[in-house]
């Protein structure tokens, strides 16, 4: 019985993550959970799932529960609160799937509390890499891939010599605009940004995959996760997300990870590595369909947020931090309909620019980026 905490229940990843829990009842026992602001699906997951720990974003949340519920639960809030569902229970794995690097301080306090870590959250790899994968060696837990192009490129891998790899190869579907020229792209809604091709997913992704940004922070979390240098890493366009990413290795060879878009089985492939277990929900791929698959070259002055992550990856130090402060930002003034579509590549630009850089930065250095990031995007607005 493997005991699972799962950060972000109530979002697209955590969701799918209760639904293989579910299938596999003998299998895995969840013991914590965190959510934000979703308390209508917060109590749902508690009542069904009973998990001994609760964390909540707000105070008033926590209070409404403790009220709700008495005191059967551990409910506590906050980023302590995050901390504690993360490392202070009895779980054997996190799956850490917030959005965004508010998921960095609970993932450092999980490795250091021993616990293996079923990574969904590419921000906190984006943001502090070489923190989070030095930890994880020290305390000996394994960082285990959800993202399905890093599962794809984590199973073509196994096994092999990494001495021997000749490079990455990312799919990118190209996201909700990908047939758009950029002067279509000036005035695009949000709601047409939101539509995804192949994937339903929470809002933030669904942008950064319209933006091409999401292959960026894949860029930077695949760097990190397989210690592969950025010359290494390639994205291409494929368009049904069925490849899900590839490893060419020096004698020419590619080994390719396919299946049906489900998040599911990646999730479930972390939770069990390096053991498999059926997945009933899974539908097989069709392979007489596979004539149909579409591939391109991919374009990075088209997707100028792909150049902009390759440039902040290569420069490293606390570029990545900026660029994703600025990309969250971004997104968000977006999806507030504050800024449009195109604003916001020019925003994680400029604060690409203007950050003061930091070449090996601690934690302490990394979080006071992030935050002054975030308030140079709002000053932008003012
Ligand atoms: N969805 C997908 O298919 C994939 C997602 N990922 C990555 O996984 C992560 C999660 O994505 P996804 O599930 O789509 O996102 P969602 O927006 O659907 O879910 C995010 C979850 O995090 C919670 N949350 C958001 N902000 C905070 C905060 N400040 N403090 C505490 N909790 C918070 C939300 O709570 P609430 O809703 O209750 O407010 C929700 O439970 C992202 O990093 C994404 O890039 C990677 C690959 C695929
Ligand atoms: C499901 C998943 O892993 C997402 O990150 C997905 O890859 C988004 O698709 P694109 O960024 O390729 O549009
Ligand atoms: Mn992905």
């Amino acid at each position: 019985m493997k005991k699972i905490s799962l950060l972000g229940a109530t979002g697209s990843i955590g969701v799918q993550t209760l639904d293989v829990i579910e299938q596999h009842p003998e299998q895995f026992r969840l013991t914590a959970i965190s959510f934000g602001k979703n308390m209508e699906k917060g109590l749902e997951i508690i009542h069904k799932f009973e998990p001994e720990v609760i964390a909540v974003q707000k105070k008033e949340d926590a209070d409404r529960l403790r009220l709700k519920l008495g005191n059967s639960f551990r409910i506590v809030f906050g980023e302590e609160g995050l901390i504690e569902a993360a490392a202070a229970t009895e779980a054997d794995i996190v799956v850490s799937a917030v959005m965004g690097s508010v998921g960095l301080l609970p993932t450092i306090h999980a490795i250091k509390a021993g616990k293996d870590i079923a990574i969904a959250n590419k921000e906190t790899l984006v943001t502090a890499g070489h923190i989070v994968m030095e930890l994880a060696e020290k305390h000996g837990v394994r960082i285990l891939p959800v993202d399905s192009e890093h599962s794809a490129i984590f199973q073509c891998l196994n096994g092999e010599n990494p001495k021997q790899i000749e490079r990455l190869i990312l799919t990118a579907s190209g996201g909700s605009f990908r047939d758009y020229t950029r002067s279509q792209l000036a005035d695009v809604t949000v709601d047409q940004a939101l539509n995804h091709p192949n994937w339903s997913m929470g809002a933030k992704i669904t942008i950064d995959s319209a933006t091409m940004m999401n292959k960026g922070l894949e860029v930077i979390e695949a760097h990190w996760l397989f210690n592969i240098p950025y010359s290494k890493i390639d994205v291409i366009l494929h368009k049904e997300s069925i490849i899900h990413s590839m490893v060419e290795y020096k004698d020419g060879s590619t080994l390719a990870h396919l299946g049906n878009p489900d998040m599911r089985v990646p999730i479930q492939y972390a939770l069990t590595y390096p053991d498999r277990l059926e997945l009933p929900s899974s539908k097989r791929l069709n392979l007489w369909e596979l004539s149909k698959l579409h591939f391109g070259k991919m374009d990075q002055e088209r997707f100028r947020c792909l150049k902009l992550a390759y440039i902040a990856g290569e420069k490293g130090g606390t570029m990545t931090t900026a660029m994703n402060a600025a990309n969250e930002e971004a997104v968000q003034l977006f999806l507030d309909r504050k800024i449009p579509f195109l604003r916001i590549e020019d925003i994680i630009e400029k604060a690409m620019e203007q950050h003061e850089f930091i070449q090996r930065p601690t934690l302490e250095e990394i979080q006071a980026i992030d935050r002054l990031t975030r308030q140079y995007v709002q000053s932008l607005l003012n």
